[in-house]
């Protein structure tokens, strides 16, 4: 396959008649590109801009007399990029689920109060496919295996027989009596309408023992907060617990809490025998079944797979089965290439052309680490909403709208990742800068766009990421920004049969055309008349120009921005090895990465034998001993998901981790 992408090679566009280098192997070349960059002047702010005379070879594009006009010098943005491969994607038959079913919740056998909340307090009328499947299920007293692609409604699928079944109870419940059931969830953010009690990580310990002192009926927790809570507070008492629910079961297995999960069941065992169990995901792994295997008793499998989708081969459906992902069909997925240097312009001129240029769009952009969503947050804050100084409202060009950024990750204080998780849903415009701490969960309403700065290191991540837009039957886009080597990446989503589409650089950079926020200003007579693909090049450059000068406006921002390149790259460390042939860290050209954070120069001082060792030794994640010495310095993996109690046995948990392998199990 990888023969297939390098078979046919086209050039990039707008890059320059210098012949494409092949960038493998060049990390060590830190000094590499020093000339280029010494040579970079300023144009930008009017007064601060240089022009050059004439230059003679300069690249063309368009069939202007370009080398009479005078240029600004900045850095060689369009020359010496790779070239970029062709990419001849296979073609996949994307799994496909019906979302809504045509079934009204008064077809099932519930309380008739239960009933009009769900019609007039939550307005939903007609079930979706995975609640018509499971609720019946459940309220019949089955444990169940329920998976279902992303925004397809599987929290009310659990949530209403487990009310149904509360309020049937012929004793009627009191507070003191404690959990009738426990909710196990991955994340810590808020993430569901029906929360009588949250155990999560980054509240008081103090305050949640009060709570539980009190009594909470639905405990929703995360399994690391529930566990130090069995472990120190002694105050949760499982003997009436009714049910037992693992919401992303995927999930909290890829973070790494597969023991706590065997901690909470033999808790629970040791209390409680008959109980119902339900086990949800959106992708059925290995490790899902596994789980479901220890946890469930003789339990239905529902999958809400579309019967339309035909699988004539037999080995398709163990596939669909078993690590391959059903996609919302009104999800349109597109794949751009883009060479290093030109990474950071193509997501802001991206960020530009549908939020500041399209009406009503909401945003999402997934970072590898909280160091990169910060640097980007503030960078993006201070060059894309007001770069001249002047209030964004005076400089916006006409038919555009104001931006707003909002960022989220795991080195946020808990209550700041709440109010922005509010501001953000409630919001009909923006864009939110993330880890992958909202990728999976969060139901973040009206999300039209995924922007996925750097690619997932699992399929399955990749999912959760797209689907927090296309929920519940809206139609929602995403776009994954690749670098030309790693165009063998489609194949590898291909493999699970996700299917994307490409779109080009070049129709991104355009919307620079549009605003003359970033016009290349000069003196006087001294005009560029440049047009079409050069007046996007000159406008390209002088937004990286933007991005440059606000890098060097200081030396505590030139170190900021080396930091979060560390962080890049050693998060670049990290694929997996199976994916090691893609993503490597020896094929990234670290002059070109380090101009995608606003940097004229690759620094000297990154700690390239750290990042050779990283890309050397990535440890076993399976292997917790060696966990300790993984080179990913633990900022850079800062758990999202801890319990917040560090030091109590939850440390270390880190995104991405594979499951370790299943201890001797516990059946009821
Ligand atoms: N029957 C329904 N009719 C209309 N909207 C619904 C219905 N059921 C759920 N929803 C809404 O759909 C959205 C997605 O639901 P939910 O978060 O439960 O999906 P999910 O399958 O758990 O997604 P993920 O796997 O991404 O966590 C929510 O806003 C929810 O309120």
């Amino acid at each position: 396959m990888r023969r297939q992408t390098e078979a046919t090679k086209r050039k990039h566009q707008v890059s320059s008649d210098a012949p494409p280098a092949k960038r493998r192997n060049e990390i060590s070349s830190l000094s590499a590109k020093k000339a280029s960059n010494k040579e970079t002047q300023r144009a930008f702010k009017g007064s601060a801009h240089k022009t050059f005379p004439p230059k003679k070879h300069l690249d063309t594009i368009g069939n202007e007399r370009q080398e009479e006009k005078p240029c600004v010098k900045t850095s060689s943005l369009f020359k010496n990029n790779p070239e970029i491969p062709e990419l001849h994607r296979t073609v996949v038959k994307q799994a496909r689920e019906q979302v809504f079913s045509p079934e009204a919740f008064q077809e099932l056998d519930l309380h008739p109060h239960l009933i009009s909340t769900i019609n007039t307090v939550l307005k939903m009328s007609s079930m979706t496919s995975v609640q018509k499947q499971s609720i019946p299920v459940l309220l019949e007293g089955r444990d169940a295996l329920v998976r279902s692609q992303t925004g397809s409604g599987k929290t009310l699928a659990y949530c209403i027989p487990v009310v149904q079944s509360l309020q049937a109870l012929t004793s009627k419940i009191q507070r003191s009596d404690g959990p009738y059931a426990l909710v196990l969830v991955p994340t810590r953010e808020p993430f569901t309408w029906i929360v009588p009690g949250v155990l999560m990580g980054g509240e008081k310990r103090k305050s949640e023992k009060a709570r539980l002192r009190k009594g909470i009926n639905i405990l929703i927790s995360t399994p690391g907060r529930l566990v130090d809570h069995i472990k120190s507070t002694k105050n949760i008492h499982f003997n009436r617990v009714r049910w037992l629910v693992v919401d992303e079961a995927d999930r909290i297995l890829d973070l790494g809490f597969e023991k706590d999960v065997t901690v909470i069941l033999n808790a629970v065992n040791a209390e409680c025998q008959k109980r119902q169990n339900v086990l949800l995901s959106a992708t059925l792994t290995e490790g899902v079944t596994r789980l479901a295997d220890i946890s469930l008793h003789n339990p239905v499998s529902i999958s809400v797979l579309d019967k339309s989708w035909d699988q004539p081969n037999p080995k398709e459906v163990a596939s669909i089965q078993l690590d391959s992902f059903a996609i919302p069909e009104s999800l349109d997925q597109y794949v751009v290439l883009v060479p290093s240097k030109l990474r950071l312009v193509c997501l802001a001129a991206f960020i530009l052309k549908k939020c500041k240029f399209e009406k009503d769009q909401k945003m999402i952009v997934f970072f590898s680490s909280c160091e990169l969503v910060e640097f980007h947050y503030n960078l993006f804050l201070h060059t894309l909403l007001c770069h001249s100084g002047t209030p964004a409202s005076e400089t916006l060009p006409s038919a555009s709208w104001p931006l707003k950024f909002l960022r989220l990750h795991g080195n946020m204080k808990q209550e700041e990742r709440t109010s922005v998780f509010h501001e953000f849903s409630h919001s009909g415009t923006g864009v939110l800068l993330c880890t992958d701490v909202a990728s999976r969960g969060l139901d973040l309403p009206q999300v039209t766009w995924i922007v996925q700065y750097s690619a997932p290191s699992a399929p399955a991540e990749y999912i959760h990421r797209i689907g927090r837009t296309a929920r519940i039957g809206c139609h929602g886009s995403s776009l994954l920004i690749l670098a030309p080597s790693e165009a063998e990446y489609v194949n590898s989503l291909a493999s699970h049969k996700i299917n994307v589409s490409e779109i080009k650089l070049e129709g991104i950079l355009a919307v620079l055309a549009k605003d003359d926020c970033f016009k290349r200003r000069q003196r006087g007579a001294q005009r560029s008349h440049a047009t079409g693909p050069q007046e996007i090049r000159e406008r390209a450059t002088v937004l990286q120009t933007v991005f440059e000068d606000y890098v060097h406006s200081s030396q505590r921002m030139v170190s900021w921005a080396k930091k979060a390149l560390q962080s890049f790259i050693r998060a670049y460390a990290t694929y997996p090895k199976e994916l090691k042939s893609i993503f490597h860290v020896r094929s990234l050209h670290l002059g070109h990465v380090a101009k995608s954070f606003g940097l004229r120069d690759a620094p000297r001082n990154l700690g390239v034998s750290a990042v050779r060792k990283a890309s050397f030794k990535r440890p076993d994640p399976r292997r917790k001993t060696q966990r300790k010495h993984h080179l990913v310095p633990a900022e850079v993996l800062h758990s999202e998901h801890s319990s917040g109690l560090e030091g109590n046995g939850t440390k270390g948990r880190k995104q991405g981790l594979r499951v370790a392998p299943s201890k001797p199990g516990l059946r009821r």
